[in-house]
């Protein structure tokens, strides 16, 4: 068999707090191949951001680690991109200039001035930011911020895409344009995606994967369900199909019985599960 891609093998973390030390992961184990799309889904607080942050190099595992293409992630790399919820632009650049201080990072020594320009005015092609381009963050909504978060992220050519609720903080209409586009950029990119989501259908459309994790503390892997949904995949035509109902129902009984705990009662979150065929958020 060929080795995978990117390798989770026997995470754990302790973090020091005040009233002592906290496992929040616990024996995570994950094998993703080349071009794999992966959501994690979860309760609020399993560990969910522990494991991306892990394979980002933003954390040490305390033990087990994570390999990419056989080599020890130790530190952030510009192999690993990371999409944040709220996108993280610097507000006084605009979106070129956002993009332009990514692709400076990395190809400096490769690419001329004019490839840079090129590859820069690609990259915001790729998420329909091109009339937007000299603009700052504050002259954008939400919805077009993140795709040049997304597009600053696509211009370091990554090998892996890692996404912290890209689109939580987006109205339905705006994340659905995104996760059309994200699908899309992915075909045509063939990149290794990572997204952690709490929306049950944005799992279900986008992923080849879902890994589901149990709740914490010692957080892991519960259950991974492979979608075996053609692509590309049409929301409109999926919402009535009974295997992507299927699977939607799948993560649904995951999250709320296997893993429904007495003190989640009370949260929010949970308040807000719908019957079938409406949006369900973990
Ligand atoms: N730096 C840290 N120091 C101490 N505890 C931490 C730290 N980072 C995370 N934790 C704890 O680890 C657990 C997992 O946190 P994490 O942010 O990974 O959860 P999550 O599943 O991403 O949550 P959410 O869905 O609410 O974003 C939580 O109990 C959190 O309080």
């Amino acid at each position: 068999m060929s080795k995978p891609h990117l390798e989770l093998s026997a995470v754990g973390i302790e973090f020091a707090t005040p009233t002592g030390s906290f496992r929040a992961l616990d024996n995570v184990n994950l094998k993703i191949n080349q071009g794999e799309f992966i959501s994690l889904i979860g309760h609020s607080g399993c560990g969910k951001s522990t494991v991306l942050n892990i394979v980002a190099g933003l954390y040490q595992a305390s033990e087990g680690g994570a390999l990419l293409d056989g080599r020890e992630v130790n530190e952030p790399g510009p192999e690993r991109a990371v999409v944040f919820q709220n996108h993280s632009l610097l507000p006084w650049l605009t979106a070129y200039e956002n993009v332009e201080l990514a692709v400076n990072q990395v190809f400096t020594r490769t690419m001329s001035k004019p490839e840079k320009r090129e590859w820069i005015e690609h990259n915001l092609a790729l998420v329909h930011m091109s009339h937007a381009i000299h603009k700052r963050p504050s002259e954008l909504s939400g919805g077009m911020k993140q795709r040049v978060g997304i597009a600053r992220a696509l211009s370091m050519q990554p090998q892996v895409l890692l996404m912290d609720e890209p689109f939580g903080a987006l109205d339905a209409l705006t994340r659905a344009h995104l996760q059309d586009s994200l699908m899309e950029i992915q075909a045509q990119l063939g990149n290794t995606v990572i997204m952690i989501t709490h929306d049950v259908d944005e799992a279900v459309l986008l992923s080849d994967r879902i890994v589901m994790m149990t709740n914490g503390p010692a957080a892991t892997v519960g259950e991974v369900l492979t979608i075996e949904l053609e692509r590309p995949r049409n929301r409109l035509a999926l919402a009535d199909d009974p295997i992507y109902n299927r699977y939607r129902s799948e993560v649904l009984r995951f999250l709320y019985e296997k893993q429904r705990k007495v003190a989640d009662i009370g949260d929010a979150k949970l308040d807000r599960i719908e019957p079938e065929g409406k949006r369900a958020v973990a």
